[in-house]
């Protein structure tokens, strides 16, 4: 795999980096777009700044646009990457990740250690699957989907497009989770959730509603 610039210079994004030094993907920098941050080191590797500073390694880079755990920033991040024409990077698999080569991952996804994704599971493009996620049997990640540590999804459940799933939270079989909308960590989510809301909760329960980006 060419270098990658991850898209964020956060927690994440240096994860990313732990991420794609057990790969062997080199790390060109992150790109961040306060400019008060270009110049700096993280781990060593650089902040080379934003869009502008980063044009001139097209040829040389691709884009890691979930170095963010918000969904609508990594949306924000992949549409510039096209803008600029630049190229997603393929999938980051940890090397201890369980995963059947019968599923499917899209460009830009990622999925950290201890991870365990058995059959039939079909990730989107530019999804976080954080560490110690299990996710059963044709399970479906929508688009910029963020699934945080240690969540559980059991059998057929979908997760649309810019969900995000908190820190050990569990969805029975069969339920969905609708586009853009949050579960809080520790939830359990037992019916569907619609799209554009919060719900937290034993059992999940709707807290807030979002208006439509
Ligand atoms: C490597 C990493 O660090 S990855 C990052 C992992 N982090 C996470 O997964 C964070 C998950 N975030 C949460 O759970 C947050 O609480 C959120 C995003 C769901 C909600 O945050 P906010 O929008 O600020 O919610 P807010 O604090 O206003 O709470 C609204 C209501 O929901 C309740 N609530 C919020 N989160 C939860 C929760 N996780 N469980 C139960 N109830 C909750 C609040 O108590 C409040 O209830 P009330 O109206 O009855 O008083």
């Amino acid at each position: 795999m060419s270098a990658v610039i991850v898209c964020g210079a956060g927690g994440h994004a240096r994860e990313i980096l732990w991420l794609c030094e057990e790969l062997g993907v080199q790390v060109a920098g992150f790109l961040d777009e306060r400019p008060e941050m270009k110049g700096h080191l993280l781990e060593g590797v650089p902040v080379l700044g934003s869009w502008a500073d980063i044009e001139a390694l097209k040829g040389e880079a691709a884009l890691v646009c979930a170095g963010v755990g918000d969904p609508a920033l990594k949306r924000r991040f992949a549409a510039e990457a096209d803008r600029a024409g630049f190229r997603i990077a393929p999938p980051l698999i940890h090397p201890r990740v369980r995963w059947s080569r019968r599923n499917a991952i899209g460009a830009g996804s990622m999925i950290f250690e201890g991870a365990l994704l058995s059959e039939q599971i079909a990730i989107g493009e530019h999804v976080i699957i954080n560490r110690s996620v299990t996710i059963s049997h044709d399970g479906v990640v929508g688009d910029y989907a963020t699934i945080a540590p240690g969540v559980t999804l059991a059998g057929n459940v979908t997760i649309e497009e810019g969900a995000y799933i908190g820190i050990g939270a569990s969805v029975r079989e069969k339920r969905r989770v609708g586009c853009w909308s949050v579960v809080g960590g520790g939830a359990f989510v037992k019916d569907d959730i619609p799209a554009f809301v919060m719900a937290a909760g034993v059992p999940a329960v709707v807290k807030k509603r979002f208006a439509q980006p």
